[in-house]
């Protein structure tokens, strides 16, 4: 199976270590504006085969994306120290006008999965551009968030975050919504496991988790410049959703009826999004999504302003 990077910077780079190190796929393209860059990331990710699985790694132009089953699209620039996401818009967007045609004439059939930010807008967009159908453009959404929920609810009931069942909804960035009143830990409300093994679980708690889920992305970029090993991996797991036809339930991001996406769970298999589901909420998180999809209904508006 063939995939295709757009972006070979911090995202792409890592996306393309995790599919090689994870086996996800055959055959990687790499490409980027600076080819220079696509080309070195190559030669490096080639050497860590003999070590991981026989993919075949290349950099290349969009011609060489012919027959990918999918297309990550990580160009784009990334937030500076304090930067929100959606103040990447308009120069991504930019972008993307240009990529977008060039990847969806090079491989029409790819599912297209969209990681540069802000991740729901560019979804939107990369569905508006490319016009293909309905489930074949999708956004890494909140699955990097997910991830990060059930990362440190796992580390605090001390076991392993595969076993913690949580989502993040709605937007990647800052009005993301933690669905808590659903979370359990395989199957065990949160709260009924922390009181049968005595663990700490209160207000206290769930929002200094609310607060690291929320902030991750500006405390990593203060510390380091950028995040990409967390995203490089929910990247790789989505591509192999779609390559193992899995049906995934994963938090990704995609376009609805009125051209809006946003991150719930949904089905993800062989031809991309099958379906989407709906996640019980109590009233305060319905508030806080509705709240969240607003923001981004604005975001979109004045995204496809500027495609105009
Ligand atoms: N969805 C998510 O959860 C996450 C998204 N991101 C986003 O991913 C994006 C990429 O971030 P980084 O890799 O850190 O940035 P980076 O600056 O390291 O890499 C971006 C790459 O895009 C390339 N590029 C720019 N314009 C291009 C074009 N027209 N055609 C082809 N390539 C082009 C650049 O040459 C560069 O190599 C950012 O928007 C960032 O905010 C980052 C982390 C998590
Ligand atoms: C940069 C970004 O979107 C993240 O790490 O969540």
């Amino acid at each position: 199976m063939k995939v295709g990077i757009i972006g070979t910077g911090f995202v792409g780079a890592s996306a393309a270590y995790a599919l090689t190190l994870r086996g996800s796929c055959t055959e990687l393209v790499l490409v980027d504006l600076n080819a220079k860059k696509a080309l070195a990331e190559a030669e490096d990710l080639q050497h860590a085969t003999p070590f991981t699985h026989p993919v075949r790694v290349s950099a290349g132009q969009y011609p060489d994306l012919a027959d990918a089953q999918v297309v990550i699209l990580t160009a784009g620039v990334n937030q500076k120290p304090g930067e929100t996401r959606l103040q990447l818009l308009e120069r991504n967007v930019k972008i993307f006008a240009d990529v977008v045609p060039q990847v969806v004439k090079a491989a029409p059939e790819a599912i297209l999965l969209v990681a540069t930010n802000p991740v729901d807008v560019l979804t939107a967009v990369t569905a508006r551009i490319a016009g293909l159908p309905d489930g074949q453009v999708m956004g890494s959404g909140t699955t990097l968030d997910t991830a990060r929920f059930r990362a440190l609810v796992g580390q605090h009931v001390g076991i392993d975050p595969q076993h913690v069942h949580a989502f993040v909804l709605g937007e990647h960035g800052d009005s993301e919504v933690l669905a808590w009143s659903s979370a359990s830990i395989s199957g065990i409300p949160i709260e009924e496991y922390c009181l049968q093994r005595e663990i700490q679980w209160d207000e206290e708690v769930r929002k200094t988790i609310d607060e690291k889920v929320r902030k991750a992305a500006y405390t990593i970029i203060e510390g380091k410049g950028a995040t990409y090993y967390g995203i490089g991996a929910a990247l790789a797991r989505i591509t192999e959703a779609i390559a193992r036809d899995a049906r995934a339930i994963l938090s990704v991001t995609a376009p609805n009826k009125e051209g809006l996406a946003y991150a719930l769970p949904r089905i993800v298999g062989g031809s991309g999004i099958r379906d989407t589901l709906e996640v019980p909420l109590n009233a305060q998180e319905t508030e806080a999504l509705t709240r969240s999809i607003e923001i981004l209904q604005e975001a979109t508006h004045l995204a496809m302003g500027h495609l105009r």
